[in-house]
């Protein structure tokens, strides 16, 4: 049987009468790239800060890499919240050299490699950089990171439409090559589809489809083209 990277059994989180994530239930193989899909307000941030223990879940049972959300489990996990932020007087340079001395498993030649690659340069401070700039950053920090899981939540956004598919192609060459299992959460999915081997699609904290992501496409066209359908029936 092949090694779960997350266990999550009827997990739910409410925040005062409003549920966030309701009775979810989801098993994640080791290096699976799963997309965490749904509308604004869906759940897939909740979700995520489960999994790195910043939000306790009100009901259910979740472990991640064979352990209960905490800071082992942290060490192990690459995370990029959503609506991150760098250190504003730090640059490119000086950043990834932090990584280097305090990101668990952080590759400084992978890290080197993805800059070039995401053309950051080296002396620009985060603070005075763009929106997609500063993006790049962040994910290069993640991705250099030698960690079982990566969790990336809206890693594209700000970054522009034709950059977003080179640095698709970038991610899908560092998983295959590091074995890592990958949760990922977009709006930008019609980029973003060739990623997925799997796909949830959350509608108010529920489960409203889940599924492989080939014979999800194989079915609807698209992981786009579902998207599209759930959200119409979702406005109905
Ligand atoms: N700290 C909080 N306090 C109160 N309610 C919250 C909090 N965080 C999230 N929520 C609520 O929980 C629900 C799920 O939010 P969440 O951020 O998980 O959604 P999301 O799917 O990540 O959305 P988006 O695509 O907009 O990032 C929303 O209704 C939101 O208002």
């Amino acid at each position: 049987m092949s090694e779960q990277i997350i266990s999550a059994k009827g997990l739910t989180k409410r925040y005062g009468g409003k549920t966030a994530v309701e009775n979810l239930t989801l098993n994640v193989e080791k290096g699976r790239v799963l997309g965490m899909l749904g509308a604004n307000g869906a759940g897939k941030s909740t979700f995520f800060r489960m999994i790195v223990g910043l939000v306790q879940p009100d009901d259910g049972h979740l472990e991640v890499l064979g352990k209960e959300p905490g800071w082992r489990t942290n060490a192990e996990i690459a995370y990029l919240p959503d609506r991150a932020r760098w250190y504003g007087d730090y640059t490119t340079k000086q950043s990834i050299e932090w990584g280097a001395r305090f990101l668990p498993g952080f590759d400084s030649e992978e890290a080197a490699r993805l800059r070039d690659i995401m053309r950051l340069p080296m002396d620009l401070k985060a603070g005075e950089m763009s929106k997609g700039q500063e993006a790049r950053l962040m994910l290069i920090l993640c991705m250099a990171r030698r960690v079982p899981l990566v969790i990336l939540d809206e890693p594209f956004s700000g970054i522009d439409g034709s950059s977003r598919e080179h640095i698709m192609d970038v991610l899908i060459d560092a998983l295959s090559e590091k074995q890592q299992t990958l949760l990922i959460s977009t709006h930008e999915i019609y980029e973003a589809e060739g990623l997925f081997d799997r796909v949830v699609f959350l509608d108010q904290g529920r489960v409203a489809l889940s599924g492989d992501a080939e014979s999800l496409r194989g079915q609807y066209g698209s992981i786009d083209a579902l998207s599209r359908k759930l959200y119409r029936e979702g406005e109905k």
